[in-house]
This record gives structure tokens, C-alpha cells and sequence, in this order.
């Protein structure tokens, strides 16, 4: 099923949870925008760790992916696809907004496990239809949470930038990430403007580029060569960011194929 409108991803990093004042702008902002259709998609890590902390759980991460025992998984699903995902369904409903909300499956990612010593957590794995289109020519708002099912139908936990980066190549969408800072860091803690794969691979070897950010990084190289242009990485914490990037504008740090 096609669109009437060309689609955006907007993958938003789990702290703007922390700011109601970011998450109603950027929700006016896509309001606002009415030439462009939109999907939410977003993480979470840190109210996931505050849970697991709550909970009484250790939780380790391992090349920016959070280790996902099985018997920790309600509280990342519900972390995630529960109260992180209702929370901006409310923020999105302030802004005027008619949202809707929706695991991997519904979006139409495919998810498997990514490694035995990462447990429950997901790779996307294939794709079929799911909702989305239709969701948006009816006026609904997307926002999807990067809690996927299996083939057996057990739970998993994907990287939302990962998470985010099938969801557009499957629609066949652009998509910004939006994080906590403004942009990728050079070793001087300056920003970087443009980064290609060979300056990636440095900055990671180098270990500047680390956890959160490395995930990110390579993601977005991916969805850049499937994209064949530069993507952004910029700070939802300025929410006339997005306006500047759909504009075409050059806001944060560009990686580019
Ligand atoms: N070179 C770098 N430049 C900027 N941030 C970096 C860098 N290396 C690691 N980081 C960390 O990555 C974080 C963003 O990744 P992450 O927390 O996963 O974001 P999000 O939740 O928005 O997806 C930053 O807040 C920063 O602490
Ligand atoms: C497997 C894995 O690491 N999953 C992430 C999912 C949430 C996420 O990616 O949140 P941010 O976008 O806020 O970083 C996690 O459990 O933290």
C-alpha cells in the first residue's frame, strides 16, 4: 500500500522522556509539517535501567546492547512498548495529533535473536505489510517501541536506532536520529560535522566513538548506503532541529555513504 505524502522516520533517543517541554515541541513541529507523513520510532535505555535498578537487577551492556535476560524481560517490555511508548502517545495527542501505538511486529519488522550471549535481545530479521500505511492514510501518527516478537512468538529487545533504521528501509522512508546531544564528538569533545565510513571505523577503533553512539553510528552508515545520501544525527533537545532538517538543512553531524 503507497502514501499520499512521502514518510519521515524520526527515531528519538529515550531522555527526551526526562523533558515534556522537548516531546510536546517536537510533536508541534510534525504537526506543523503537514507535507510530510510521520512514524515515531523511540527508545528508552534509561528508564530501562532505572527499572532493573528498581528491580533489583545487575544489567551490562556489550557493544552498546543491553544483555536482556529472559527473566528481565517485563520490565524492558514494559518499560519500552508500555510506558515509554504511552507517554509520547500523550505528548503527540497534546500537540493535536491522532497517535497510535505499536511494537515491531504491527510496524511490520520480523525480529530473531541476535546472539546466544545477548539473550532476549533482536535483530531485525525480514519484514511483512504490518499497519503501517494504512495507519497513516487513516491520520494516525505511528510511534513504535523497539520491543519485537520472534517466530515462536517470545518476546525480544532491539536496539531502537536499529530498530528505527528497518522500519524506514522497509517503508522506503528518510529518517533523522534524534539524541541527547548535538552532535557526534570529535576526541576534543567538538562536534563533527560530516563523518564517511573510513573516519567511522577510525573513531570507534580509537574508542571515541563509544556505547550508545556506536550503535548509532553504524546504523545510520547503514541506512545512508541503502539511502544513497548523507543522514543526520542531531539533538532532539532543540526541537527547531527537525524543522531545519526537513528542510534539508545541515543540523548536527551528516554521515555520510
Ligand atoms: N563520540 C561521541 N560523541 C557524542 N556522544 C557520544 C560519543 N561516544 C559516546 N557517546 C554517548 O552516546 C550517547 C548517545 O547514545 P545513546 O545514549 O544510545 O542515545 P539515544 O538514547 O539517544 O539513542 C551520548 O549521550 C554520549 O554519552
Ligand atoms: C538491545 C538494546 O540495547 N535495547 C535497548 C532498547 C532501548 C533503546 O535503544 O533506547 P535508546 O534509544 O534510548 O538508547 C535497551 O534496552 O536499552
Amino acid at each position: 500500500m503507497s502514501t499520499s505524502k512521502p514518510i519521515w522516520v524520526i527515531k528519538l533517543g529515550g531522555a527526551v522522556l526526562n523533558s515534556e517541554e522537548a516531546s510536546n515541541a517536537l510533536f508541534d513541529v510534525m504537526k506543523a509539517q503537514t507535507a510530510f507523513h510521520f512514524v515515531v520510532v523511540h527508545g528508552g535505555g534509561a528508564l530501562v535501567d532505572s527499572w532493573l535498578k528498581d528491580a533489583g537487577f545487575a544489567t551490562a551492556k556489550h557493544q552498546g546492547l543491553r544483555i536482556s535476560p529472559r527473566e528481565q524481560m517485563p520490565y524492558i517490555v514494559g518499560a519500552l512498548a508500555g510506558t515509554a511508548n504511552k507517554q509520547l502517545m500523550g505528548a503527540a495527542l497534546v500537540s493535536g495529533m491522532k497517535p497510535i501505538g505499536l511494537s515491531l511486529f504491527e510496524a511490520g519488522i520480523l525480529v530473531k535473536q541476535k546472539l546466544k550471549v545477548l539473550a532476549q535481545v533482536g535483530e531485525c530479521d525480514g519484514t511483512h505489510d504490518g499497519v503501517i500505511p494504512a495507519m497513516l492514510n487513516a491520520g494516525f501518527t505511528p510511534i513504535v517501541s523497539s520491543i519485537g516478537l520472534g517466530e515462536d512468538g517470545s518476546l525480544y529487545n532491539v536496539n531502537a536506532d536499529e530498530a528505527a533504521a528497518a522500519i524506514a528501509a522497509h517503508l522506503k522512508a528518510e529518517i533523522i536520529f534524534m539524541t541527547d546531544v548535538e552532535a557526534v564528538l570529535d576526541a576534543n569533545k567538538q562536534p563533527l560535522h560530516e563523518l564517511n565510513a573510513d573516519q567511522i571505523a577510525k573513531l570507534i577503533e580509537e574508542e571515541v566513538i563509544v556505547g550508545g553512539m556506536e550503535v548509532k553510528v553504524k546504523t545510520s552508515l547503514t541506512a545512508a548506503e541503502q539511502l544513497r545520501r548523507g543522514v543526520y544525527i542531531s539533538s532532539w533537545q532543540k526541537p527547531e532541529n527537525l524543522t531545519a532538517l526537513l528542510a534539508g538543512e545541515h543540523v548536527g553531524t551528516k554521515i555520510t555513504p
